[in-house]
């Protein structure tokens, strides 16, 4: 975890920083905390006892990545997750800093439980935790939490993700509260109401296997009011884990009427789609669901021309307890920290996404709607870098998973691009380049 190199010298890397205009091969230097030369020959001349050398062929190297949307379950349920196995996932999965979902047990509402996880989460050390809090008091949807406390105490944005806000003036009141302090709104756009019951994506495959389903409009309805509210009280407004290709219209109908909205998406819904469920797997079963064809490429198309402005894994682990039973009774969500890059190197590969955009959606875009510092690859800056083995081909496995829950209908399947090394601020927090791949 923790190393007392002075120099780090990773040698001829591919460097992709697209906010640097950056695509070349080049040698970086790291002196402390710092990266202090950036170039095709910058390792020249650097020797001596206390640097140590990194060299993996055909290496990628990006800044850090941040995920917008995680849940590490601390406080309450250690059972599926706590802040020392997400952390460690999240080091492993290449991401410097991840923003945590306050719906745990109890809700983080409160000034406490953000002060708990930024001192516990430094504690601990490695990828930076940046808590986020509930906008309402046990995410009940009643009454706005106390967000200046909240702010203070480190929380760099509000949402009530796992429930919608679907009170329309409670929406307003925390747009225009959440503005005075400047924190983005997350939320997690479903109108209860039109997804009571639901086990799905309502559309032919659910019809097909007899189970509820949870329609586009449940998503849409709530997008379009809330961008509404959004313009009228200008503040900083996020979608989390945008679903539908009638979402996607509205987003970017607002984006170019110049409101203030931004939007993530995830892999799994960039990859997978109802279909996946045919079989009644539990692994499948996620808020929003996996929706259809034309969703997917809505989504994909979106995130390519930067409607969607990053991508986040709504890393959501569950233990056996919530996942190994009948569909009806399985709770949502899968992990993802772990596969993000792999699975999204896979549609750089297929030619769906830019490398440069995938890149910018998980590294300049999330810094930016959350205010956290950017990280990047030039000299001068903080180290913050992710490197890439972007040609390693590896089964994914539960023993291979640093998340304590396995819940991912990607375990058996074989992903090329895998994580080599994570550096925070200077210090190896995930180290496999001496492991085999
Ligand atoms: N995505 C999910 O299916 N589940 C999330 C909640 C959420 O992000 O909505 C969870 O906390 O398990
Ligand atoms: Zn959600």
């Amino acid at each position: 975890m923790s190393n007392s190199r002075d120099v780090l010298v990773l040698r001829r890397v591919r460097a992709v920083d697209p906010s640097n205009s950056l695509d070349a091969i080049v040698d970086v230097v790291i002196e402390g905390k710092t990266i202090t030369r950036v170039g095709p020959r910058a390792a020249e001349g650097v020797e001596g006892e206390r640097v140590t050398e990194i060299s993996v062929p055909g290496a990628m190297l990006l800044p850090g990545l941040i995920d917008l949307h995680a849940h590490l379950r601390e406080p309450g349920q250690e059972y599926k997750e706590d802040l020392v196995s997400g952390l460690a996932a999240a080091a492993a999965g290449g991401f410097t800093d991840i923003c945590a979902m306050p719906n745990t047990r109890p809700v983080n509402d409160t000034r406490a439980i953000t002060e708990m996880l930024v001192h516990k989460s430094r504690a601990i050390g490695g990828t930076r935790l940046h808590p986020i809090g509930a906008i309402t008091l046990g995410q009940k949807g009643d009454t706005l939490t106390e967000m200046a406390d909240l702010k203070d105490a480190g929380a760099v944005a509000v949402s009530d993700d796992g429930h919608c806000v679907t009170r329309s003036d409670v929406m307003r009141r925390a747009l225009e509260y959440s503005s005075t302090f400047d924190l983005p709104l997350i939320q997690h756009c479903e109108d209860h109401a039109l997804t009571a019951g639901a086990q799905m994506h309502e559309g032919a495959v659910s019809t097909k296997l007899g189970l509820r389903g949870w329609p586009r409009v449940a998503e849409d309805v709530i997008v379009a009011r809330d961008i509404i509210l959004a313009e009228y009280t200008r503040a900083k407004y996020h979608i989390a884990h945008v679903s539908t290709m009638g979402a996607v219209r509205i987003l970017r109908e607002a984006k170019s009427r110049g409101i203030n909205v931004t939007a993530e998406v995830t892999p799994h819904h960039l990859l997978l789609t109802d279909a996946a469920l045919i079989g009644y797997d539990t692994a499948c079963k996620v808020n929003p669901p996996l929706r259809e064809d034309e969703d997917l490429l809505a989504l994909r198309d979106a995130l390519a021309d930067g409607t969607i402005d990053c991508i986040a894994t709504d890393h959501a682990p569950h233990s056996p307890l919530e996942k190994d039973c009948e569909l009806s009774e399985a709770s949502p969500g899968m992990i993802g920290l772990e596969l993000c890059i792999p699975l999204m190197l896979g549609l750089v590969n297929k030619g769906v996404l830019p490398l440069a955009r995938m890149v910018d959606a998980l590294t300049r875009a999330p810094s930016k709607i959350a205010g956290l510092p950017r990280t990047e690859i030039k000299e001068g800056a903080e180290a913050n870098l992710t490197l890439v083995d972007p040609a390693a081909s590896w089964t994914v496995s539960a023993d291979r998973l640093r998340t304590k829950s396995k819940n991912t209908p990607f375990l058996g399947q074989t992903v090329t691009g895998k994580v080599v090394l994570t550096i925070v601020s200077g210090t190896v927090v995930f180290d496999a380049t001496t492991k085999p791949a």
